[in-house]
């Protein structure tokens, strides 16, 4: 099946549709990837942080699938905040996934008690000059912490990976980022910790769509434009969770969905998340 793509502001496409890769190991996600790629899929996220870049890497490579087709993205983990840290876990980073260089670099959380996102995201956009990175972006980043981004680099990311489902719909931090061009990318779509997929609602659209409550959720990341990464192992629920650009939620689906939102403050707090 093919993924339809987005334009990023540097000019790139990006799937709509990828893979989650947290929290298999690498065997796993050497299974899950090459899996996911016979599917069609082409977008693949992981980080530094998961410490699975080789299986992803080797899942890659077992696909046999042209390196030009792929979009990867990998992240700077917070350890390795800091202008040459960035530059040092990037390669290594490569050298982990076996690739000659990332189409999406993020950095995973902001940590402003670091106070070194600035610094890094220069490291950032001189890896991408290099060639060594097709686009950057941040994650987990709010209003404020991009204002500042902004105004110290005069560069705007082109990715903010963040944590998004009908139950955390992060409204106005969506509008901001739409408004500046940056493309919004959700993690942990299907809302899982929050019960979304059990939600009454969900089940009367899915059965009325005949779709499953997953299909129903990543519908409506994807009709909004907004890029998702659901993670599974299951070639099924990976066939399964690709096959939603064959259908439409209606206005009334949309409004209905719009009712479960609870609001920017059930969202992980990304100045208290200290994760390195
Ligand atoms: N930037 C950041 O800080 C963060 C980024 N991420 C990224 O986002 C990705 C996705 O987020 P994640 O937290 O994994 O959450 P997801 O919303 O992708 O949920 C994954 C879970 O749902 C299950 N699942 C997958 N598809 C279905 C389905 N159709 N129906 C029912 N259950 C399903 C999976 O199990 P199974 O494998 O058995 O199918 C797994 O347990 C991560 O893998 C990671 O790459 C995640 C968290 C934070
Ligand atoms: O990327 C990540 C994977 O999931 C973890 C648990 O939700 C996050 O904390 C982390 O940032």
């Amino acid at each position: 099946m093919t993924i339809p793509t987005t334009l990023l502001s540097s000019g790139h496409p990006m799937p709509l549709l990828g893979l989650g890769t947290w929290p298999l190991d690498d065997h796993a996600s050497a299974r899950a990837v090459e899996s996911a790629m016979g599917l069609g899929y082409r977008l693949v996220d992981t980080a530094s942080r998961y410490e699975n870049e080789v299986g992803v890497g080797q899942g890659l490579a077992a696909s046999g699938v042209d390196r030009a087709e792929l979009f990867i993205t990998t992240k700077l983990r917070g350890a390795d905040q800091g202008y040459d840290a960035t530059r040092d876990a990037l390669h290594a980073s490569l050298d982990r996934l076996g690739l000659d260089y990332v189409d999406l670099y993020l950095i995973h959380w902001p940590l402003p008690r670091l106070d070194r996102y600035v610094e890094s995201y220069r490291a950032m956009i001189d890896l991408a000059a290099e060639g060594l990175v097709r686009s950057i972006g941040v994650s987990n980043f709010r209003e404020h912490h991009l204002d500042r981004l902004i105004a110290e680099t005069s560069h705007v990311p082109a990715v903010n990976q963040i944590q998004l489902s009908p139950a955390l719909a992060r409204t106005d931090l969506r509008r901001y980022l739409t408004d500046r061009g940056i493309t919004v990318e959700g993690w942990s779509p299907l809302g899982q910790e929050e019960g979304v997929l059990t939600e009454p609602v969900i089940q009367e659209i899915a059965a009325a769509h005949g779709r499953s409550p997953g299909q129903v959720v990543l519908r409506w990341h994807v009709q909004q434009g907004i890029v998702t990464i659901p993670k599974s192992a299951s070639p099924e629920r990976q066939r399964s969770n690709a096959e939603i650009f064959d259908f439409a939620l209606t206005e009334d689906d949309m409004a209905r969905i719009a009712g479960l939102d609870r609001g920017e403050d059930a969202a992980r707090d990304s100045d208290e998340h200290e994760e390195f």
